[in-house]
């Protein structure tokens, strides 16, 4: 009997936004890890899911989506997904099925192409929102836009991150390209997301519901404080987090706050819940609007954001 080999290594989900990472993300990952929305762009932070099975160990890094820059957010947004591919074992780009292949992805294809190394695998996500034959022409896209950028794709799989088909067998084909190695976090761990990181993407997805137009870009958050309240009985912690909540502009401040700050609370109370459910402890949380004049335009601004 030939001892089982142990693999262990990165892949990160790319694709134009909405095209369904994130989801993906957490039904591998079989937790909510990284943040989802129906709104695109959304996900800024890098964050990690971890994949555990006794023969392997996968690292999800979810990248924010590519697209053409038009402020210097973008700019540094772009960089970032660039070195990120640079540096997993897998990139895995990302067509939702019941769209057609557009632009945006042609022009994340075109740019994967120039990263040569990293082994690309295609996937086409929304499975169950298409009907047989569109799948069927949608992965003939899908290898042709292979052929057209010079790319080659490992492998071509359709899977439905809502109705869990093929997830599983998207976990064996990735699990299959990492290289052999040990386990690279303890056995559990979901995510090595700083709690902090992860409490902020809450707190500016509770504040993205029901936001129109150019406001869900204007929105960053950032905690300042979290730590566990002194002198509270063991078996009744409390943590407190304050954060700040960021808009571009006086106007977007009144509509995140709302009548006599209405909305406010209803976001506070959504992101209490939702870190809560995720840290496993009671929170109190702080959460104060403020007006950061164009940040996404400001470097200095920007870095104070953690971009
Ligand atoms: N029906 C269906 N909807 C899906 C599926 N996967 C994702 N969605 C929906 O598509 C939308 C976008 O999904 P996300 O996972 O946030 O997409 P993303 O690529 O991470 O988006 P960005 O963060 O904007 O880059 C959400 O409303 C999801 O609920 C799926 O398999 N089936």
């Amino acid at each position: 009997m030939t001892e089982q080999t142990f693999r262990s290594g990165f892949a990160s989900f790319v694709g134009r936004p909405n095209a369904g990472k994130s989801t993906l993300t957490n039904a591998l990952v079989g937790t909510k890890v990284a943040i989802t929305s129906s709104r695109p762009q959304t996900t800024r932070t890098v964050v990690r899911g971890i994949v555990h099975r006794d023969d392997a160990q996968l690292v999800l890094v979810d990248t924010p989506g590519l697209h053409r820059p038009r402020t210097l957010l973008g700019e540094r947004l772009n960089d970032l997904v660039k070195s990120t591919w640079a540096e997993v074992d897998v990139v895995a780009v990302c067509f939702p099925a019941n769209e057609k292949i557009g632009p945006g992805d042609r022009f994340i294809v075109n740019e994967l192409a120039k990263v040569r190394r990293t082994t690309k695998v295609a996937v086409a996500t929304k499975t169950d929102l298409a009907t047989p034959e569109q799948i069927a022409e949608h992965l003939l896209e899908i290898q042709a836009l292979g052929a057209e950028t010079g790319t080659t794709w490992a492998e071509i799989v359709p899977v439905s991150a809502v109705a869990g088909d093929q997830v599983q067998l998207l976990a064996d084909l990735l699990v299959a390209m990492m290289p052999e190695g040990p386990p690279l976090y303890p056995d559990g761990e979901l995510t090595d997301a700083p709690e902090e990181s992860i409490a902020a993407e809450l707190i500016r997805e509770a504040a993205l519901e029901g936001v129109r137009d150019e406001l869900p870009h204007s929105i960053a958050v950032v905690v300042e404080e979290m730590a566990l309240r002194e002198g509270r009985p063991e078996d009744k912690p409390l943590l407190d987090i304050h954060a700040n909540l960021f808009v571009e502009r006086q106007s977007q401040k009144g509509i995140v706050i709302g009548h006599k700050g209405s909305r406010l609370r209803e976001v506070g109370t959504a992101a209490r819940q939702q870190i809560e459910a995720m840290l496993g402890t009671p929170v109190y949380l702080d959460l104060h609007v403020k007006v950061a004049k164009d940040w996404q335009r400001d470097p200095r601004q920007l870095r104070r954001l953690g971009f």
